[in-house]
């Protein structure tokens, strides 16, 4: 069986390996089609369905899967949000999220200055790749909830979807 994730982020592609441990994985870097910073679950999660997709499109044998990173309110408050689609080859959509944790208002305005996330908190945290290694989940949990374990949740919630509907 064959994993495709559409997108070369480590944090990504190690969180489909540790989930899929018996699948072949594959990354490639795929748009997601919205946003480069999404400001809603709604438009975080189709940037995921939309990479999904995508990558089932490229291998017809192959299940897809997207991981999209986002943002948005809660009452005025903004949160980090992800989400997670696996497309089947029949074209079965699963999508799950992942945590939410709140983003302190230095970085809100910051994004609405249009800076990307990303960026922003590589010069709030001081560090260096922060999107391809802890992420901001990992900075503002100091460290207890890393990106990629994120992901990890994310990706198990879609497998488990994958394997209720299927068996
Ligand atoms: O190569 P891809 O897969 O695109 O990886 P990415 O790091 O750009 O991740 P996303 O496109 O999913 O994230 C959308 C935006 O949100 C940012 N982002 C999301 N979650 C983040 C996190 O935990 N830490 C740092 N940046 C994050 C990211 O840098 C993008 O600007
Ligand atoms: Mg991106």
């Amino acid at each position: 069986m064959k994993v495709i994730i559409g997108s070369k982020n480590p944090t990504k592609v190690q969180a489909v390996k540790e989930i899929f441990p018996t699948y072949e994985v594959h990354a490639l870097d795929i748009p997601s089609h919205v946003s480069s910073q999404p400001y809603t679950d709604e438009e975080t999660r189709l940037g995921a369905i939309n990479r999904a997709t995508q990558c089932v499109n490229q291998d017809s044998d192959a299940v897809g899967i997207g991981l999209e990173g986002g943002v948005m309110y809660v009452e005025n408050q903004l949160f980090l949000c992800n989400w997670g689609a696996l497309v089947t080859p029949t074209n079965q959509i699963f999508t799950a999220s992942g945590a939410r944790i709140l983003l302190p208002i230095e970085i809100d305005e910051q994004l609405k200055a249009g800076n990307e996330l990303g960026d922003i908190m590589d010069d709030y945290a001081n560090r260096k790749g922060v999107r391809h290694n802890e992420g901001a989940i990992g900075v503002f949990t100091n460290d207890l909830i890393t990106r990629q374990e994120m992901f990890m949740h994310v990706v198990k919630l879609l497998r488990g979807q994958l394997e209720y509907w299927n068996n």
